[in-house]
C-alpha cells in the first residue's frame, strides 16, 4: 500500500546524514513537503532538497543548531513561511561521545545531553506550539500534528562506555511518553523509534568487518539494519494508518532489544 503525506510538512532534524537523510528522503517521496535541518554539512542537505524538487516535490534545507532555541524557532518560522504550517517532526538529531565512566569529560556528558534529549525537549515544544497555533486550519491528517522521536534500543538496554548516550535515549523515553500523557488530548500523536544496529556512517566502525559478526550475534533476525528500514518506519508512523498509536515506542532492532545483556559494540 502507498503511503501518501499529500499537502503535509515535516521537518526532520539532522538531517544531511544518515537515518534523518533517509526519513527526508522517504518523507518527500510520500508527497510531504519536507524542511530539511543540517548543524555543519551544508552541501548533503542543500543537494538532497535540490534532488527532492528536481523530482517535483517541496524541500529546504536550514541549518540550526537543536540545542540553541533561536534556531529550533527558525526551523519552525522556515516550515511556516516557506510551506504555510507543519504537521510532523521527526526529532532525529543525536551524537556520541564515549568514554568509559571515570574517563568522561564534563564537556562530554554535557554536549550529548544537550543534542540529544535538550534538543529533543526544544524541537518537540516548539512543534506542539506551533501545532495549536494552528488548530484548525490544517485539514490534512486525522490528527492535529505528530511528533516522532528517534531514540535508540540504549533507552532499553545498558550500554557500558556510553553512559552519556543511554542516559540521554534513556530520557528521551519518558520525555516522549511524558509529553504524549500530556497533549494526547489535543489530537497532537506522540511516539519514538528505538533502531537498533543500522549501518550509518556513525555506526561504520560496528557495522562492518568482524565487529559486524559479533553485532549480528545479538540480532536474532540474523542481519544489521538498513537507514530505509528506519524511513519506512517513520513514514507509516507519520501517516493517518498508524492514527491509533500515540505514546508507544517502535523498536526497529532485528530483535536486538530481546536481549538482556549487550555487551557493546566498541
Ligand atoms: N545508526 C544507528 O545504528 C542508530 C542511530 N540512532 C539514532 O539515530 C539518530 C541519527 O543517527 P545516525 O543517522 O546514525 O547518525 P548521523 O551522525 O549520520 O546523524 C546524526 C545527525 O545529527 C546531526 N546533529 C548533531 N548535532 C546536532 C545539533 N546540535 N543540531 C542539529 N543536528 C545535529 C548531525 O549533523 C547528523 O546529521 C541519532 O539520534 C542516533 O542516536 C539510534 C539507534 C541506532
Ligand atoms: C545498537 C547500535 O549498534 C547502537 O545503538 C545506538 O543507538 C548507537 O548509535 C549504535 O548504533
Amino acid at each position: 500500500m502507498q503511503i501518501s503525506l499529500a499537502k503535509q510538512v515535516a521537518l526532520v532534524t539532522g538531517a544531511s546524514s544518515g537515518l534523518g537523510y533517509a526519513c527526508a528522503k522517504g518523507l518527500a517521496a510520500a508527497g510531504a513537503s519536507v524542511v530539511i535541518n543540517y548543524n555543519s554539512q551544508a552541501e548533503p542537505a542543500e543537494k538532497l532538497a535540490e534532488e527532492i524538487r528536481q523530482q517535483g516535490g517541496q524541500a529546504i534545507a536550514v541549518q540550526g543548531d537543536v540545542s540553541s532555541q533561536d534556531d529550533v524557532n527558525n526551523l519552525i518560522t522556515q516550515a511556516v513561511e516557506h510551506f504555510g504550517g507543519l504537521d510532523i517532526l521527526v526529532a532525529n538529531s543525536g551524537l556520541q561521545k564515549d568514554a568509559a565512566i571515570g574517563d568522561m569529560t564534563l564537556q562530554d556528558w554535557q554536549k550529548v545531553i544537550d543534542v540529544n534529549l535538550t534538543g529533543q525537549f526544544l524541537t518537540a515544544q516548539a512543534a506542539l506550539l506551533q501545532f495549536r497555533k494552528q488548530k484548525g486550519q490544517r485539514q490534512v491528517s486525522r490528527a492535529n500534528g505528530k511528533i516522532i522521536h528517534v531514540s535508540s534500543v540504549h533507552q532499553l538496554i545498558p550500554w557500558a562506555g556510553h553512559v552519556n548516550y543511554a542516559a540521554s535515549k534513556g530520557g528521551v523515553d519518558l520525555l516522549m511518553r511524558s509529553i504524549a500523557q500530556e497533549v494526547g488530548e489535543e489530537q497532537i500523536r506522540v511516539n519514538s523509534i528505538a533502531p537498533g544496529a543500522i549501518a550509518t556512517a556513525i555506526n561504520a566502525d560496528n557495522t562492518e568487518g568482524d565487529a559486524a559478526k559479533k553485532l549480528l550475534e545479538l540480532i536474532p533476525y540474523g542481519r544489521i539494519g538498513a537507514s530505509e528500514d528506519v524511513a519506512n518506519a517513520v513514514v507509516w508512523l507519520a501517516s493517518d494508518l498508524s492514527d491509533y498509536v500515540h505514546g508507544s515506542t517502535l523498536f526497529i532492532d532485528g530483535g536486538m532489544s530481546l536481549y538482556p545483556e549487550f555487551r557493546g559494540n566498541g
